[in-house]
């Protein structure tokens, strides 16, 4: 666990002591009669990899949201690397891949990776996340041509193309093959060795069990069980049968 931390790329050097790096108490959200996210609490340390497991419509993706800005709370606390999740400073330090992208169709890999990084003050090498993620001979590809893996791949790439102290990442390897999948995989590993903090919006328990340190599993707009991947398997046999038998809602809406 990290003790001391320094914020330094939004112009000024923050100090701070065993801070979370995401501290969530009591949300709440809904949308109309749809209660999605019902007083949810918890707090992601630095450099953690914290994942979120439950069915679909179980409130992950509005939790991120809030976390990201992009949806506005109905009630309860957030705080970011220990602002509010609207602070302008947190766009330079937190990168966020969502599920829909809204890159335009006619933008090639390359165009879209270099209008990214002009975003920032002290960006990541393009060239090297493209590599890392498979994209090097897709460059010059338009966005509307790529498959649906290389679109998730780009996604994922311009994430971390602000070089991020937080990733938000919601569905990280959905529609990637198996190498695609271990790709992700290394590259999240990497990040938290590079003292990264990264929340993860999952499906598949297997990479909850790779990569997590803790995970909290969402049913029905709740936390249900949150717990190292490890403590939470145990007595169920395996991760997925733990969240198959803590969670109720069935896959389909
Ligand atoms: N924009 C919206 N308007 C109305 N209801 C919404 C909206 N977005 C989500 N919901 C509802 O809120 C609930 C939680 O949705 P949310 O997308 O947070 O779930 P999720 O756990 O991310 O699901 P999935 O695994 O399918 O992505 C669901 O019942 C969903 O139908």
């Amino acid at each position: 666990m990290i003790a001391r931390w320094s914020i330094h790329r939004a112009g000024r050097v923050d100090i701070v002591e065993r801070m979370p790096a995401i501290e969530i108490e009591h949300l709440n959200k809904r949308y109309g009669a749809t209660e999605a996210v019902r007083d949810v609490s918890f707090a992601v340390e630095p450099a953690e990899i914290f994942g979120i497991l439950g069915p679909n419509g179980a409130g992950k993706t509005t939790t991120v949201e809030c976390v990201a800005a992009l949806r506005t709370p109905d009630s309860g606390s957030i705080r970011v690397l220990g602002r509010d999740p609207r602070d302008r400073a947190l766009r330079a330090l937190v990168g966020v891949q969502l599920q829909e992208s809204g890159l335009q169709d006619k933008l090639t890999v390359q165009e879209a990776l270099e209008l990214y990084a002009a975003c920032y003050r002290e960006p990541a090498d393009w060239r090297a996340l493209a590599a890392g993620l498979g994209l090097t001979d897709r460059l010059g590809t338009r966005y509307a041509k790529l498959s649906g893996g290389q679109k998730q791949r780009l996604s994922i790439a311009l994430a971390l193309i602000g070089d991020p102290r937080l990733v938000i990442l919601d569905e990280l390897s959905t529609g990637l093959d198996p190498r695609g999948r271990r790709d992700v995989w290394a590259l999240v590993a990497g990040l938290r060795e590079r003292g990264v903090t990264v929340l993860l919006v999952t499906h598949l328990t297997e990479e909850a069990a790779r990569l997590c340190d803790r995970v909290a599993v969402f049913d029905r707009g709740e936390i249900v069980a949150l717990d190292t991947p490890a403590a939470l398997a145990a007595g169920h046999g395996d991760l997925d049968s733990a969240v198959i038998s803590l969670t109720t809602t069935t896959g389909v809406e």
